[in-house]
């Protein structure tokens, strides 16, 4: 049956970043890696009493009959790893951008290599194909100071292109969002967080912790029972942070997951369960009064010193997070004493496929193709002018298929750079036949002036350009196709789907020279590059609106008169595999390298593999 193997591994994989700025919205994937005992999980066993916190917090499971669920036998694949990856956001049932996207793509690659392989997240809305599990996870949490209060969590679960989606269901997610997934997941609004935060992702990476131990899972043939200790943990991002910390004094110190592997108030670190000898692990100075002055604790700092290895999802991220505190979230210098690793996002090449997008008016690929019913994809050359006249129509604009136009799709946020793009437009509008379409997402009054300088467009430049504020997932897909070139003017951007997604689409980038950008988009082959930009969020850099303006008529000198060149980049964009089968393959090969669970390749697959295949459906 299972295993007893040594070692234990925890790696952080940062893929988000933050500048100047305390409010940053910086990313983590922090992997953990857990193998022990034999597991002989048949149903459920109640944990054992664990000293949570020094007010004696209880840790209790219970889980009662599913129909559905196996006698708890588990059958061991003989190959793969027990992947359990933790995150705020998983598309499509939670997203507010990029994070989502990986958390929706990166499992099911995984799960097509043959891994058995979990989400956890909670559970933010009613979701309608996620089902109660009746497994419940009682916690004592420390409401303030001097009050800890009993609290229950359940977990729903459903299991999708091959990946066991569990959903964390508790007030503190379902109360807050119920209704509004998509834009209130850390706040009411963009810009302002909830002020309970901490205790809501707490009590994410406690019941995460629980979840490949308690819940009795059968969804296919290969797979049943419960996960186990021999399980990877996959962190992601700062709200995940604290996953090695609890893994290491809740689970470890007691003989469980023995092998395994935001800045807030300083008071605030009793209020996380964890033992003192981790405060020097959090303890953070910076110069900023939010959320209060002075000195203060940091769940990235914690995490990024409590994993084993560090990952970053681009090779050119890797590089910047070191190169000063600007680009290093102030974490520079902790940074530079682990090895970040950079590997690549891949792209949901389902969600993102020109031949079947069901938000556009025609399907359509990089060559004529005949369908099973006999119709044709169009020819990218002769479907892009038609869509760009239903975009143009849809925004409003003067539909002519012979003005190039640009799009910009992105979350309001100083990072990427709508603001400078504003100063931008107003210097090459006038002088070129072009048309720009912003869409921007999660408006709110944290971002008012922001909003407005979008909204302004129109007024401005009614024949020429359009802004809207919302987070609208068709008229995304609707720019990626319509429109002939993606403006991504970000000041840093870790890797970017924006810039892949587009590529996909023949739809030709156009970026500032930083992160996974550098990585992805080549000069004069399939994007043109900008140059790189300040990264002080607070200002418009004048240097940064004339590399805007420089590019973006090097871009309409090409779509203007050497069409054929235009051609040979669309050809060149699309022509690319940009699906998550290769960085899967990476992350497999990072994940084996630290002798975690498994320890063997999963078997050979197509993205959707025979394992996956069981369940393509999306919800
Ligand atoms: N108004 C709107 N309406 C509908 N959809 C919208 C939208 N605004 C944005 N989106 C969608 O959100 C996603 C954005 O993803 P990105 O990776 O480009 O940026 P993000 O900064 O969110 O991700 C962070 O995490 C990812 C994943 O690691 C890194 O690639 C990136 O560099 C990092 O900043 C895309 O799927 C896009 O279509
Ligand atoms: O998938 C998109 C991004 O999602 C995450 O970013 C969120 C971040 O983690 C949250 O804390 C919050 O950020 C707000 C910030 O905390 C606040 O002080 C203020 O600066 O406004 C920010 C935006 O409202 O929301 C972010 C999502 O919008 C993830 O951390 C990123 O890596 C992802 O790119």
């Amino acid at each position: 049956m299972a295993t007893t193997v040594t070692a234990s591994h925890f790696v952080s994989h940062i893929h988000g970043g933050g500048l100047n700025s305390v409010d940053t919205t910086n990313s983590n994937l922090a992997q953990i890696s857990l193998r022990n005992q034999p597991v002989t999980h048949h149903g459920l066993r109640k944990v054992d009493m664990i000293q949570m916190m020094k007010k004696n917090a209880i840790l209790t499971a219970k889980q009662s009959s599913r129909s559905g669920t196996s006698s708890g036998n588990v059958i061991i694949c003989g190959t793969g790893m027990n992947l359990v990856f933790v995150a705020a956001e998983v598309g499509p049932w939670s997203k507010t951008g990029g994070l989502g996207d990986v958390l929706g793509g990166l499992p099911p690659a995984m799960a097509a290599n043959g891994h058995r392989v979990m989400t956890v997240s909670p559970r933010y809305d009613q979701y309608k194909d996620a089902w109660d599990t009746s497994v419940l996870v009682e916690y004592l949490i420390a409401l303030s100071q001097d009050s800890v209060k009993k609290n229950t969590v359940r977990f729903f679960h459903c299991h999708k292109r091959g990946v066991d989606r569990v959903f964390v269901d508790h007030p503190l997610f379902l109360e807050k969002v119920w209704g509004k997934t998509k834009s209130k997941v850390y706040g009411p609004n963009a810009g302002t967080d909830y002020k309970d935060n901490q205790l809501r992702f707490s009590l994410l990476c406690q019941a995460a912790l629980e979840a490949p131990r308690v819940l009795n899972l059968t969804n296919n043939k290969y797979f049943s029972g419960p996960y186990g200790e021999d399980v990877v943990f996959i962190a992601n991002d700062w709200h995940t942070a604290l996953l090695p910390c609890y893994l290491k004094s809740m689970y470890q110190s007691k003989g469980i997951y023995k092998q395994a592997k935001g800045r807030f108030a300083f008071s605030d670190f009793s209020l996380l369960n964890l033992p003192d000898q981790f405060k020097s692990s959090f303890d953070f100075m910076d110069g900023y009064d939010k959320p209060i002055k002075g000195r203060k604790i940091n769940w990235m700092k914690a995490g990024i010193l409590e994993s084993d290895r560090v990952f970053t999802v681009s090779p050119y991220y890797a590089k910047e997070l070191i190169s000063g505190d600007d680009k290093g979230v102030e974490l520079s210098t902790i940074l530079r004493f682990r090895t970040v690793t950079g590997s690549i996002n891949g792209m949901d090449i389902q969600e993102w496929n020109p031949a079947t997008d069901k938000y556009i008016d025609c399907n359509y690929d990089i060559t004529t193709v005949r369908k099973l019913d006999r119709s044709l994809y169009l020819e990218v050359m002769d479907a892009k002018p038609l869509l760009k006249e239903a975009l143009q129509a849809a925004v409003g604009l003067p539909v002519d298929r012979s003005i190039p136009v640009i799009g910009f799709i992105g979350r309001l946020e100083e990072q990427k750079g709508s603001d400078i793009l504003v100063a931008a437009i107003s210097k090459f509008i006038d002088l070129n036949n072009v048309q720009i379409i912003i869409l921007v997402s999660t408006p709110g009054t944290g971002k008012k002036s922001f909003e407005k300088q979008i909204e302004q467009l129109e007024v401005l430049y009614p024949d020429k350009a359009r802004g809207v504020a919302k987070f609208n997932v068709p008229l995304a897909h609707m720019i990626t196709a319509g429109a002939d070139f993606m403006l991504v003017p970000s000041r840093f951007e870790p890797c970017g789907l924006i810039q892949l997604h587009a590529m996909r689409y023949g739809t030709i980038p156009i970026v500032a020279s930083t992160g996974g950008l550098v990585d992805t988009v080549k000069e004069g082959y399939t994007g043109f590059h900008m140059g790189d930009f300040n990264v002080e969020c607070a200002t418009v850099d004048p240097a940064d609106v004339l590399k805007i303006v420089t590019t973006v008529g090097r871009a309409l000198a090409v779509y203007g008169s050497t069409p054929l060149t235009l051609a040979e980049m669309i050809q060149n964009c699309m022509s690319q595999d940009l699906s998550w089968k290769g960085p899967a393959k990476n992350w497999e090969q990072l994940l084996l390298s630290l002798g975690a669970g498994g320890s063997e390749p999963g078997i050979e697959g197509e993205e959707i593999a025979p394992l996956a295949k069981e369940n393509v459906a999306t919800p």
